[in-house]
């Protein structure tokens, strides 16, 4: 029996990493998961109790129940709002470890798995056979995502995306809990200068090389 292929995709906020995410999993015919969509989850759902997202009790209680079928259904939780919210709960301890068991029930599916999100080369799925760290530069990041909220009737001006992009950086990568970090077996794909098409080639050409080394 070949391998499970679990393919781990990690990186900052507006990264393009659920983009390329998403397509290896319908190349490679595997389940998808958006992990950054529970701690958005969890976030909103302080918010809607009318919580304190400084409130780490809440936080906790909220991902205990937390219900991840519902997840996909609810677009509120791609609203910058909800973005923010998530990256202030995500630092709780007790948060990431109600999750824990989900993430890594679903990287274990027979044949594998894509995942995106922030920590699952380093704790999720630290055995995965692929491993990328998708990057860009704060500019191009804050650009993309702009246009993206501006596409859909947001109004922000760039300034304000570059900064919240800048703050969550900052936030997530600072964190003691699963801080945003490159795996030191992960490869790293920076996407500043490349098109959508140009990164998901890179990645899928990181994915095969990977697959490779794991039927020698
Ligand atoms: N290489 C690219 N060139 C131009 N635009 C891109 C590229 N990759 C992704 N995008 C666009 O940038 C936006 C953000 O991409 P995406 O949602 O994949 O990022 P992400 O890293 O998953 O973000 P999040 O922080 O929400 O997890 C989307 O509108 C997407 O279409
Ligand atoms: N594995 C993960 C995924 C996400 N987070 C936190 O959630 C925020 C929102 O994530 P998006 O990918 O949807 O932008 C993100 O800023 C992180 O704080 C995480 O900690 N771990």
């Amino acid at each position: 029996m070949s391998p499970a292929l679990v393919i781990a995709v990690d990186g900052p906020a507006a990264s393009g990493k659920g983009t390329i995410a998403a397509r290896l999993a319908t190349t490679y015919g595997l389940p998808f998961l958006d992990t950054g969509l529970l701690y958005r989850a969890v976030g909103l759902e302080v918010l809607a109790t009318g919580g304190d997202l400084a409130d780490e009790a809440a936080a906790d209680r909220a991902a205990r129940a937390l219900d991840a079928d519902r997840l996909s259904q609810d677009a509120r939780l791609t609203t910058g709002e909800a973005g923010e919210a998530a990256s202030r709960v995500a630092g709780y301890p007790g948060v990431r470890a109600a999750l824990l068991d989900l993430q890594q029930a679903f990287a274990r599916q027979p044949g594998g798995a894509v995942l995106d999100g922030r920590d699952i080369g380093t704790v999720i799925a630290p055995d995965a056979m692929a491993k990328l760290f998708v990057t860009a530069t704060p500019e191009t990041r804050a650009r993309r995502r702009w246009r993206q909220l501006r596409d859909r009737g947001d109004d922000i001006s760039f300034e304000a995306m570059l900064a919240d992009i800048l703050k969550r950086d900052e936030r997530d990568a600072g964190r003691g809990s699963a801080p945003m970090i490159q795996a030191s077996d992960a490869v790293l794909l920076d996407t500043t200068d490349m098109d959508i098409e140009q990164a998901f080639d890179a990645a899928r050409r990181i994915v095969e090389a990977a697959r490779a080394r794991h039927t020698l």
